[in-house]
């Protein structure tokens, strides 16, 4: 369904090489490895194969950001500190250390319970502001699942979000990707001289505008219901179709519940039920959450 391949500038890529319906899982991978501190990450590397080690060895370093998230004594602390605690032991030089440290850091993924984890595809996929999958980790296979979340045309790049906050302006978008990833986002709607990315970043303003005002007033009931729907309604048109779109008309379904609107109701959770399951897969527990959500408010 994908290869890995060369994306110019960007390194490698992952690539659709045929068509893929939205909601298809692209994708599921259970980590290389996962730690939960700095600390173990030599011990852990060094439990790889061989062959994991040399991938893991090549993966794409933050040039910009390796001196910053890491210092001489730091890398030096933790190379003396594995050579008296491995067996036979050995000394890791501290060059490849911090090169390996910086790789992690830029290739890693939060999968929860403080655990960050490195995979083995997944690790290849590259940016975008306006996504075609997303990626979330699923406990019932214990591994990160990607979900094509449009159609993607065969030979189109597969891309997810790196961002936490997919709604944000493009200079919020631009500074965390600059800063956590060291790239500038050449996206679509990063692209201010068009008309899509112009009238992109003008949706997103007006938007955020409108969440400054509401968070300043005590409102609830139909206002808060109002600013959801203006968020789902951005959303839509941005084309951003991941969880968060399905988590906020789960949101709307409640709140039309609260306003005594059953069949509102009932179409926000058909809606985000929906979109859920496409971005999740059925067999995740965070989509059952979801469904037996919207059965307490019988909104299924
Ligand atoms: C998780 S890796 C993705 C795979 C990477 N391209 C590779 O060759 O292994 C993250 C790195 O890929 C590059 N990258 C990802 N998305 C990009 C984008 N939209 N534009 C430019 N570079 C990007 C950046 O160097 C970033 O630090």
């Amino acid at each position: 369904m994908y290869n890995i391949r060369n994306a110019g500038a960007k390194g490698f890529g992952v690539f659709a090489t045929r068509a893929i319906q939205r909601g298809t899982r692209i994708l599921a991978e259970l980590p290389t490895f996962t730690i939960t501190s700095d600390r173990d990450l030599l011990p852990a590397f060094r439990r790889l194969s061989l062959e994991a080690r040399k991938y893991i060895s090549e993966l794409s370093v933050n040039a910009n950001k390796k001196p910053a998230i890491l210092d001489w004594s730091e890398a030096a602390y933790h190379v003396f500190r594995g050579a008296l605690t491995t067996t036979p032991r050995s000394l890791f030089s501290i060059n490849e250390y911090s090169t390996l440290l910086a790789a992690f850091r830029n290739n890693c993924f939060n999968i929860g319970d403080d655990r960050r984890a490195i995979f083995h595809d997944i690790s290849r996929l590259n940016h975008s502001c306006v996504p075609n999958a997303q990626g979330n980790f699923n406990t019932a296979i214990d591994g990160f699942a990607v979900h094509a979340t449009h159609l993607i045309e065969s030979r189109q790049e597969i891309t997810i979000s790196y961002l936490a906050e997919h709604g944000a302006v493009r200079s919020s978008r631009q500074a965390k990707l600059a800063q956590g990833y060291g790239f500038a986002c050449g996206c679509p709607v990063c692209d201010g001289s068009t008309v899509k990315g112009a009238e992109s970043e003008e949706r997103r303003r007006v938007v955020r505008e409108q969440l400054g005002v509401f968070s300043e007033g005590e409102q609830g009931g139909r206002e808060e219901l109002e600013m959801m729907m203006s968020l789902i309604e951005m959303f839509e048109r941005e084309g951003l179709a991941g969880r968060e779109l399905g988590t906020m008309y789960l949101s709307a379904a409640e709140s039309n519940c609260k306003l005594n609107d059953p069949v509102a109701a009932k179409e926000c959770s058909r809606l985000g039920l929906d979109m859920e399951q496409r971005c999740l897969g059925v067999d995740s527990p965070l989509y059952r959450e979801s469904m037996a959500r919207m059965r307490k408010i019988r909104a299924v």
